[in-house]
């Protein structure tokens, strides 16, 4: 794994958005795989400024969504369909229907999951996926235990991970309690993986990622076999580790 370490959250973000801009300039038909949360905002911010800016264009760009509660219509507030449209589709030329997010209103859950995959490999995989980290080494929503070997599926939210997400919801009962999520596998078939990582929050996560073992109880670990992962680590996350 390769780390980039930069000084703080906003250079952290400049820096994912310089690599994701580079690389759909370099192919416009890019299949990106995209992330939410508090980690990326700041780089949708930096790519909807340079959009704005420089007009790079997203006309051809294809994007799956990690993950997505399971009961939340698109337009609630705290879906992920809600916050991609609001943080950063509708503010640069991305072809709304080459955007994808998993139903998590759909009758037959398990048919869509496996739907999700089918569609993924149908245009040749994911070119650069984005990823944020949970504090307890989740990635999209792949909770401590879930087998590496994990298409895309449905999960029960671990308590620590909807506490950790209350602060987007009024109360913590309103969080929903399971979501869909792209599996391990679906993650590790990316053919490049950029993970984003910020905050003395996330400095015991990153220690263990880096220094830990690989193990399915800190399923981030399962990046260490990919052969090209770029991490972009602040100060603050990088206060545990140890680079030689
Ligand atoms: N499903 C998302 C993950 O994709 C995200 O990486 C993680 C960390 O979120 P944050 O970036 O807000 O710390 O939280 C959620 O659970």
């Amino acid at each position: 794994m390769n780390i980039i370490q930069v000084q703080d959250y906003t250079e952290m973000s400049r820096t994912a958005a310089e690599i994701l801009i580079g690389k759909v300039k370099g192919n416009p038909n890019i299949k990106l795989g995209l992330a939410t949360g508090g980690t990326p905002k700041g780089m949708y911010d930096d790519l909807i400024e340079d959009h704005v800016r420089n007009h790079t264009s997203y006309e051809h760009v294809t994007s799956f969504n990690l993950d997505e509660y399971i009961g939340l219509k698109p337009n609630d507030p705290n879906s992920y369909h809600f916050y991609m449209d609001d943080s950063l589709f509708t503010h640069i030329n991305i072809n709304k229907e080459r955007t994808h997010l998993p139903n998590g209103t759909a009758d037959d859950t398990n048919g869509e999951c496996q739907r999700y995959d089918e569609m993924i490999d149908s245009v040749g995989g994911i070119d650069l996926q984005i990823l944020g980290i949970g504090q307890n080494g989740h990635i999209g929503f792949n909770e401590p235990g879930t087998s590496f070997t994990s298409g895309t599926h449905v999960v029960t939210l671990e308590d620590s991970t909807r506490q950790a997400n209350a602060r987007y919801f009024d109360s913590i009962d309103e969080v929903p309690t399971h979501a869909v999520t792209m599996g391990i596998s679906t993650i590790m078939k990316s053919k490049e993986i950029l993970l984003l990582i910020s905050g003395e929050e996330k400095a015991e996560t990153l220690k263990k990622l880096i220094h830990g073992d690989i193990s399915e109880e800190f399923p981030a670990s399962i990046l260490k076999k990919h052969n090209s992962v770029t991490i972009i680590a602040d100060q603050k996350a990088l206060s545990g580790v140890i680079i030689p």
